[in-house]
């Protein structure tokens, strides 16, 4: 019987549920989230609007919009006991005191604990504004600094370039970062995205799923490519070398970060918007050679395209961080920053008609056999 089993590992291909949120057309290379182009979004929108087209369905009039800003500001606060926390753990990896923080909140808000959609906008809402703080917080505390407050005259990624760095943004700046996040915000049954589901069909808590959600972007081969990426940037040092490495890394069949995708088999359309930004930025900042390296790694990989092989979003994002002298380890919690949308979304869709998201593995382990006690072993 279970040789005639198929057995989809990875879940490649699998329709687990059907969403109304955003639709990936990975033979073509296109993303829309809501039935919007992804590149309308990212050259028109802002992340405000992306979070109310997201969670609510439709683009927000001026009214809405501005009603919906008005939340998101008012939730710009934490309890005194969470910077405690931050404390306590400040050397640890930020994504770590991240989903520890907003694990405590889970113990610490009123009507965490409530499952339901009202109490998902709510709580949504409010993470939202509070993971960027959780971060900046953290940054400013490991470094001996007092976190910044927020600034309620700022726009959602103005605020954060504010409270992470403690200067005001340039307009550039804080576009740049609203249009990552723009970017980063919703992508289908991405692995983070999936595991957030998997805990709300258990019937828990939008904070449990935000917290499964978190544990599971860390990944490298996740949420973690971008700082990878630029750690390849900086071993490679110069556009000339981009060709060897590439060549050295194929010939040892490992992965080149930053490539590659589990659904895109053209260019993931995210990346040309972080490409111009980085070419951009990298012309301003005086720093073209890191653009150089990075098309020097596309150039070298072009033979893999014709399969399927191309750069994601993460493959330019990195370069932007470093070149705004963000730390490395901030890469990942800056893709959830982004990402909040999404996984309220996709929490409030899956508790809506909600089901146990409870698979099947097929059994390969030792035949049925007698139990031998302890002393007989
Ligand atoms: C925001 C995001 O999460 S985007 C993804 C970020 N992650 C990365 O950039 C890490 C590097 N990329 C990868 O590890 C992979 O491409 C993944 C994990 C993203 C997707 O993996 P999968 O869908 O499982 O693809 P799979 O591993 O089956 O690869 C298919 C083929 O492409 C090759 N391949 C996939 N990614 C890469 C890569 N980055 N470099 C070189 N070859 C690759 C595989 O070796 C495989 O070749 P084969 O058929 O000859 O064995
Ligand atoms: O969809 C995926 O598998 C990964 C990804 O690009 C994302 O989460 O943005």
């Amino acid at each position: 019987m279970s040789e005639n089993v198929k057995i989809n590992r990875g879940l490649k291909g699998v329709y687990f549920e059907r969403s109304g949120v955003s639709d990936i057309d990975g033979s073509k290379g296109e993303l829309s989230y809501r039935g919007y182009s992804i590149h309308d979004l990212a050259t028109k929108s802002t992340f405000e609007e992306v979070c109310y087209l997201l969670i609510h369905g439709e683009l927000p009039t001026a009214a809405e919009l501005a009603g919906f800003d008005a939340q998101l500001k008012s939730a710009r606060s934490l309890p005194a006991a969470i910077y405690d926390i931050i404390s306590a753990c400040k050397d640890g990896h930020p994504m770590d005191v991240l989903r520890t923080a907003v694990s405590a909140l889970a113990a610490m808000e009123p009507d965490s604990q409530t499952v339901g959609e009202e109490a998902f906008v709510a709580n949504g809402i409010r993470l939202t504004s509070q993971v960027p703080m959780i971060i900046a917080a953290h940054e400013a505390i490991r470094n001996g600094r007092t976190p910044v407050a927020a600034d309620p005259a700022l726009s959602h990624a103005a605020n954060w370039l504010w409270m992470l760095k403690g200067t005001k943004p340039s307009a550039e700046a804080a576009r740049l970062a609203d249009v990552d996040f723009i970017l980063h915000a919703e992508h289908g049954a991405n692995a983070s995205s999936f595991a957030a589901r998997v805990c709300i069909g258990t019937e828990a808590n939008l904070h449990g799923g935000i917290v499964t959600a978190l544990s599971t972007l860390a990944g490298p081969a996740h949420g973690g490519a971008a700082e990878d990426v630029m750690k390849m940037v900086q071993e490679i040092g110069t556009p000339e070398n981009a060709a060897a490495y590439v060549k050295e890394k194929r010939g040892n069949r490992e992965a080149v970060t930053g490539f590659g995708h589990r659904v895109y088999r053209k260019e993931d359309p995210r990346a040309r918007h972080m490409r111009e930004g980085v070419r951009q930025l990298g012309e301003e900042m005086g720093a073209p050679e890191w653009y150089a390296i990075l098309q020097g790694v596309v150039d070298a990989m072009k033979p893999y395209a014709r399969h399927g092989l191309n750069v994601n979003v993460d493959f330019y994002s990195g370069v932007i961080y470093q070149l705004h002298g963000i730390p490395m380890d901030l890469y990942v919690p800056i893709f959830a920053i982004g990402r909040m949308p999404g996984w309220i979304i996709q929490c409030i869709e899956q508790q809506r008609g909600n089901i146990l998201i409870r698979p099947l593995t097929l059994y390969n382990g030792p035949e049925p056999r007698d139990y031998t006690a302890l002393g007989d072993r």
